[in-house]
């Protein structure tokens, strides 16, 4: 299987994030896609190749203009403040209060932001664009006649909604890959999210669409991450109703629970007629992740390859969490050759 990387992705390496009630280092490391990257290559799973640059348009089919230029100014805007340490966010715009775009960079930063953990630096923005043409160099090599391909993509992009980042993500380049596709001829595509946390930037995205399925399997937004969305009453609007599928289980759910999820999940997909599948690769599932609770071990990720497999589509990964740097390449390459051995 095909690998897109980029170095660049050392460019985000955020110093700390507020994460239950304490500025903590950020989990989300430079170190998690360096131990993929040896993975990958260490198990021979293919060619490793670098993206090619898409530029602003295929970003902006996606994402709001004022949020993608707030996102390319902030950095340059915040250290003007005189401040060369990351920048968070301080307080955000809740119910009642004014809905417009706030001018001053501070209260930009507030705006488009959804949590305290996703700090913006002085390499946030290469590194984003980079993540974001890894992704569209997949759907390139996807719509090139590739079975498959595993775009190795850090910062991740599941959290980041049209007009917000978030969970350690800017672009969502699951749902910049999946709206390249459809640009490109395929008229229906799947995007399935096996991340520990639910995929509501995507989720957001496509949520009026019926042309592209959202689907995600995750810890219940009831004790869980993202906790403002991700239940299971939300499948859609206008067009797109019916067209979205949460799995909310508990956290602490066992493997076999969440595999009978993953088949209700293939089912729909099968059902829904994709002509390729965009897979959301989170594998904070693993029982080990720090920040995560579910159950899933390393044979788990060889089976969830070989399930994805059997729907027989053109599949492009993209990476998203794993915390338990460790392991990560190990699960991340079990899934995809789980997946090339399904055949
Ligand atoms: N107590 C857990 C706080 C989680 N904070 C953000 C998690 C982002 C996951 C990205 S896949
Ligand atoms: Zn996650």
């Amino acid at each position: 299987m095909l690998t897109v990387y980029s170095d660049s992705h050392r460019l985000q390496h955020g110093q700390a994030e507020l994460i239950d009630g304490t500025l903590k280092p950020c989990f989300e490391t430079p170190s998690r896609a360096d131990m993929v990257l040896a993975a990958v290559r260490e198990r021979e799973l293919g060619d490793v190749i670098h993206p090619s640059r898409h530029g602003a348009d295929p970003i902006l089919r996606v994402h709001d203009a004022g949020y993608v230029r707030f996102l390319e100014t902030a950095w340059p805007r915040w250290s003007a403040l005189g401040r060369d340490y990351d920048a968070l966010p301080k307080m955000w715009q809740v119910r009642r209060l004014r809905e417009a775009v706030p001018e001053h960079v501070e209260g930009q930063l507030c705006y488009y932001s959804m949590d305290c953990g996703t700090p913006i630096t002085a390499g946030t923005w290469q590194a984003a664009t980079a993540a974001s043409d890894t992704a569209l160099t997949a759907a390139d090599r996807l719509m090139g006649g590739e079975r498959a391909v595993f775009a190795l993509t850090r910062p991740p992009g599941h959290h980041a909604a049209r007009d917000y980042c978030g969970g350690y993500c800017f672009f969502n380049n699951a749902a910049i890959a999946a709206q390249s596709l459809r640009d490109r001829g395929l008229r229906k595509v799947a995007v399935l999210d096996v991340d520990y946390h639910h995929g509501n930037g995507t989720q957001d995205i496509f949520y009026p669409r019926a042309d592209v399925l959202f689907l995600s399997i995750h810890g219940d937004p009831r004790t869980e991450y993202p906790f403002f969305l991700g239940f299971a009453d939300e499948k859609g609007e206008g067009e797109g109703l019916g067209y979205n599928f949460n799995f909310p289980l508990p956290a602490g759910s066992c493997v076999s629970t969440w595999f009978v999820a993953l088949d209700c999940a293939l089912e729909q997909i099968a059902r829904f007629g994709a002509e390729a599948l965009v897979v959301s690769l989170g594998v904070d599932t693993y029982q080990g992740d720090p920040i995560s609770r579910f159950q899933l071990d390393s044979p788990d990720f060889v089976t969830l390859g070989a399930r994805l497999a059997g729907l027989k589509l053109p599949t492009l990964f993209c990476l998203e969490g794993g915390y338990a740097v460790e392991p990560i390449g190990t699960h991340v390459v079990n899934v995809l050759a789980g997946f090339e051995a399904r055949g």
